[in-house]
Formats: C-alpha cells, structure tokens, sequence
C-alpha cells in the first residue's frame, strides 16, 4: 500500500537521496572515521605482561580460522595471536574492528626491567568513530571474555623469557657424566637422518632426578643454551587429558625445551624410585623428552619435550593427578621411556673443586681443600648450598674466609646430621618401648579377662549345681 504513492520519480529522487547522503557519508568517513585504542605489552610492573595484552592476542590467534588453517595444513606449530605489523579484521554484531600489531622502541625508562627489551610491542584496535560506544562498552569485554579461558589455558605453557645462565661449562658435576650428557645431545642432534632411517621418532627422553639444590634446573638451562632452545613450563597438573597436553606441544615453538612441573602421580614407575621416596620425600625427579619433528628438509626444527616430576607431598592427593594419570598417554612420561637418566646428586669432591674454580677462581688450597674432602664424605650438602657458602659475604671477604665458611657449615652440617640421627634412634628407641608396653599392658587385660572369666564359668556351675539340686 505505502508503495503505492510512490511513483517512479518519487522513488528516483530517494534513490538519489540516498546516493547523496552515501556520499556524504563517505567523505565523513574519509576524514575523521577512526578511533584508537591501544593495548600495551608491558604492565608496567617488571617482567610482567599484561593480562590484558595476552588475552587479546589470545582471543585474536584462536580467532582467526585463516590462521588455524594454515597450521593445520603445514603442521607448523600455533603460535597465539597475531604478529608485527600484521592486520587482523574482526566483526562484532555487524562492525568491522581492526586490529594490528605494532611494535616500537622505548624512548624512555619506564618499560625497563624487561630482559631483551629492545622493542615495545601493542595491539591496535581501530574502529569507526560512530561504533565508539560499542566497541568501548560491549566489543572490548566480548573479546576479553572470549580470550580470556584460552589464555588461561594457554598459561599451562609458560615460555620463560628469562636469559639462562647456566651453561655446561659452569655446571658442576662429574666431568665423565657431563661429557656423556653433551655427546648425547650432540648425536641427537647431528641424528636426523639416522632416526629417519631406522623410522624412529625424532626425540629424546631424559630423566634428571636428585634432591632439590642438585642443579636439576641449572642441567635444564645449561641444556636450552648447548642446543640453542627456547624453553617452557608446562604444569601437567592442569593438562586434563593427551588431546590438551598434545595441543600445548603443538603450541609451542620448534627448537624449545618443555620443561613440565608435575606432582607425583605414581605412575607405573620402577621400584628404584619407590625407594628413593622411603628415604625421604625431598627427593624429586625430572623428566626431559626431546622431540624432534622435520618440517623443512633443510630446516633443523625440533622440539623437545622436558617433562619433570616433583614429588610434592602437598600435591599428592589432588583430583589432577587422578585425572591426569588416566588420561595421559603413558609413553610420554614412563620412567622406561627415558633414553638417559641423570642423577643429580649431593656435591662429591670433585663437584667442590669445580664450584670452587668458577666462584672463587681458586683450584686448591694445601690446608683447606683435604678438610673439605673430609667433611664432604661425611655430610651431604647440595651443590647449591656449597655455592652460596662459598659466595663472598662482603666485598673484602678473601678466599680463605670464603672457604672457611663452608668448612663451618659443613661442620654444622655434619653436628645436625649427627644429631637428626640420634633423635632418629631416640624415637625409634622410644616407639619400641612404648609398643612393648602396650603389649605388655594387653597380656595383662587378657590376663584379667581370662580370671573374670574363670571366675563367670565357677559362678555357672556352682549356680547350676544349685538349680540341678533343687530340680
Ligand atoms: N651442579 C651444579 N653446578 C653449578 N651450580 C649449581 C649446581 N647445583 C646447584 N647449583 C646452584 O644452585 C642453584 C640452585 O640449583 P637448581 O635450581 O639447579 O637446583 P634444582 O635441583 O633444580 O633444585 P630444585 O629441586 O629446588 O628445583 C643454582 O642457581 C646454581 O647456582
Ligand atoms: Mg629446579
């Protein structure tokens, strides 16, 4: 009906109206359509990143099917949202948002404190100025609410950003084990093909284990710089099933070592390691799986797998473990799976002599050093705890006191050591009496219950010899 009234020219002039008004619009929308907001890298706060960066890039990366398919295609590893200077189009309710990665250098000294900080790097979100209410109101808290899940999920994997320090040459163990170590990497390294060849998988299992301050994670980083790996933390105890800890493998960079923290979920492991829990429950163990996946022929990519074990007893009876252990696949954490176990243990003379070159510059001393091969055949004191008793003080500590101050804590060491034993046997010594006492004391009640029994059954008979006289 209200078309009706229209006649042609009617209908020809709004046509034109509206080409007008598009045309207005668009000259507006030339000149001044776009609004900025920008999301920052850096909180503010040291080494820390914003929560609300990684979850827009997050949000951003699992976004982008385009993105998703190319990693399916090419097997390449996902990475997370979007990269320098790339541009990713998003559409909320029927409005196209922009967004693009930018990096810049810093002028001033307020994002200092960050390793490598050389670039700042943000997120630009560009709209269409008329949208700005939407965008400021709904779209930001739909994408934060969106990434924020995959971003927690996404935290399972924490790429450590740290420098590693730590390199072989420092790391002090026996230099026999050390060297077997570093020519085993280096054969895994040079191996591709010889794993191609007899249809092996491109990885490596290792299983470093010892008491906590052994130099378990010092190994690890000494390791990530030898083969020139990024390195990561996966908590397994949040990996719900394979299908997710896969995932996170796939999320990772090639040429990166996994470093992953679990609690001890008594996997099918060997009664070695039972054993070593009896002596006591500091003892923790660290699995290292290095894959290597090829992808370009003349490309080395690799990846590794560093799976590590605490033995936390705190943890022990989380839901996780139970979960965890049901669902993951057993081969990529069972102890017999380890090409290499490396025991990590407490600093033999040897290792001293070490510690004692790379923190004092000193390779023996006459008087001190036989006291030292003395004291540390009688006490166990971790490399860690040698290294910080060796660490000067002050400044004007000298040498000779440094070392000194190990000969006393080695001593203190050995007077506790001693002492724990002693109140060891004490309490053993006590439990054993207090249990023959209660022996003791039950032989006595059964002695007693057997008289007032005794004396029930006399009762009976004398009772029934009564009624038998009166029947
Ligand atoms: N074998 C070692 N060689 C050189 N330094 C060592 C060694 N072991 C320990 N250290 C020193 O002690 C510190 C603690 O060692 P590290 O963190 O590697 O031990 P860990 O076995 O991983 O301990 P935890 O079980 O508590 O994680 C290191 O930063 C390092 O300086
Ligand atoms: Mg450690």
């Amino acid at each position: 009906m209200g078309m009706g009234i229209w006649g042609l020219t009617q209908l020809a002039s709004v046509v034109a109206i509206i080409m007008f008004v598009r045309a207005l619009y668009e000259q507006f929308y030339l000149m001044s359509p776009h609004s900025q907001i920008s999301f920052f890298e850096l909180s503010g706060e040291p080494l820390e990143q914003s929560e609300t960066y990684t979850v827009i890039q997050t949000y951003l990366g699992a976004n982008s099917s385009e993105r998703a398919k190319v990693v399916e295609d090419s097997q390449t590893p996902v990475i997370f949202g979007i990269d320098d200077n790339e541009e990713i189009t998003d559409d909320f309710k029927g409005v196209e948002i922009w967004w693009s990665a930018n990096s810049t250098i810093p002028t001033a000294q307020e994002f200092s404190g960050r390793p490598n900080s050389d670039v700042i790097r943000y997120l630009t979100l560009t709209f269409d100025k008329r949208h700005g209410d939407l965008i400021t109101t709904s779209y930001i808290q739909h994408v934060l609410e969106q990434g924020k899940p995959i971003a927690q999920k996404k935290r399972q994997l924490n790429h450590t950003t740290f420098e590693h320090p730590a390199r072989f040459e420092t790391l002090a163990m026996e230099p026999e084990k050390k060297e077997e170590i570093i020519n085993d990497l280096v054969k895994f390294k040079k191996g591709k093909e010889y794993y191609a060849k007899v249809g092996k998988a491109w990885k490596r299992g290792y299983l470093v284990y010892g008491p906590p301050g052994t130099g378990k994670s010092t190994m690890i980083s000494a390791i990530a710089n030898f083969m020139n790996y990024d390195v990561y933390d996966l908590q397994l105890t949040i990996v719900k099933d394979n299908y997710e800890l896969k995932r996170l493998l796939i999320e990772t960079s090639s040429k990166s070592i996994i470093v992953i923290d679990d609690i001890d979920c008594s996997l099918d492991f060997t009664g070695q390691r039972m054993k070593k829990k009896e002596k006591g429950h500091n003892d923790e163990e660290k699995d290292i799986l290095f894959k290597k996946s090829e992808e370009d022929e003349d490309k080395d990519e690799e990846e590794e797998i560093n799976k590590r074990k605490v033995t936390h007893s705190g943890l022990k009876d989380h839901n996780f473990t139970t979960n965890f252990v049901d669902k993951l696949d057993p081969a990529l954490i069972r102890r017999g799976r380890m090409d290499m176990h490396i025991e990590m243990s407490y600093c033999s003379y040897q290792v001293f002599k070490m510690l004692a070159k790379n923190y004092l510059d000193v390779e023996s001393h006459d008087d001190l050093f036989p006291i030292i091969e003395k004291l540390l055949g009688e006490t166990n004191m971790t490399p860690a705890d040698v290294a910080e008793n060796l660490m000067p003080k002050t400044i004007i500590e000298d040498v000779e006191t440094c070392v000194k101050n190990l000969i006393q804590s080695l001593e203190i060491s050995k007077k506790k050591e001693k002492e724990d034993a002693k109140k060891k046997t004490e309490k053993a010594q006590l439990k054993a009496d207090k249990d023959k006492q209660q022996l003791a004391q039950e032989d006595e009640k059964v002695e007693e219950a057997t008289e007032i029994f005794e004396e029930k059954v006399e009762e009976a008979s004398e009772k029934y010899e009564e009624d038998f006289l009166i029947i």
